[in-house]
């Protein structure tokens, strides 16, 4: 399924941040988006997940299609390995937790509690939920944050999987991931100050 947007707008706490992006990758593509921190990376993310509205513009096809990976690996500590899959499993209707654990080498790990992996161990168990959603566009922040090589190179033998099915990916990352990545550079999009805003604001934006 392919995803893009047209002459989309951002906000952030209130501030446009982007102005006038419009993309389009096609089913079994992927993009990059690249840019300097505080450019916004993850307010276009978050927008073309619908987790804010956009200011402007619009956004195909809808968040229903989307599966939006965050900083954050949304992972219980009490719940295991196994438990926290299962329970993505349920909320997505999918039955099948062996794939998702075998793409992330997560098998060793199947019965340990969450709250006890390492930071790479636990980003690795939060992108394996990704395979569960059954969602044709993956929209994936830093998901590379923590993980050793090893990992990164199974995090990419993922989303090759995933287009190789089809799929679509989105993702922010500093990270060459060895995919054939189409590249956004968001600094041209960069928002301009809007009228009446003073260098010392300007400076803060
Ligand atoms: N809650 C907030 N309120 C106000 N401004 C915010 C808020 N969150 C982020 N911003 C600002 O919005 C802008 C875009 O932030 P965003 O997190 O999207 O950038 P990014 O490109 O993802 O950055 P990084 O590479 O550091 O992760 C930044 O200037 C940031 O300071």
């Amino acid at each position: 399924m392919d995803v893009g947007c047209t002459n989309l707008s951002c906000q952030r706490g209130g501030i446009t941040v982007l102005d006038g992006v419009s993309f389009r990758v096609p089913a079994g593509g992927v993009l990059a988006l690249r840019g300097p921190n505080g450019i916004g990376k993850t307010t276009l993310l978050r927008t073309l997940a619908g987790l804010q509205p956009a200011a402007s513009g619009e956004v195909t096809p809808s968040p229903r299609d989307m599966a939006y990976a965050s900083h954050a690996d949304g992972v219980k500590a009490a719940l295991s390995v196994t438990e926290t899959l299962e329970f993505w499993a349920r909320i997505h209707g999918s039955t099948d937790i062996a794939p998702a654990l075998a793409a992330f080498d997560l098998e060793r790990l199947a019965e340990r509690r969450a709250g006890t992996l390492s930071a790479g161990q636990r980003r690795r168990l939060g992108l394996a939920r990704l395979m569960l959603t059954g969602r044709e566009i993956w929209l994936l922040d830093e998901p590379t944050v923590s993980l050793d090589a090893a990992s990164v190179a199974l995090f990419a033998g993922a989303v090759q999987h995933h287009l190789s099915e089809g799929g679509t990916a989105i993702i922010a990352t500093h990270v060459d991931l060895g995919l054939d990545a189409a590249m956004l550079d968001l600094a041209p999009f960069r928002a301009r100050p809007s009228a009446g805003t003073s260098e010392f604001d300007e400076a803060f934006l």
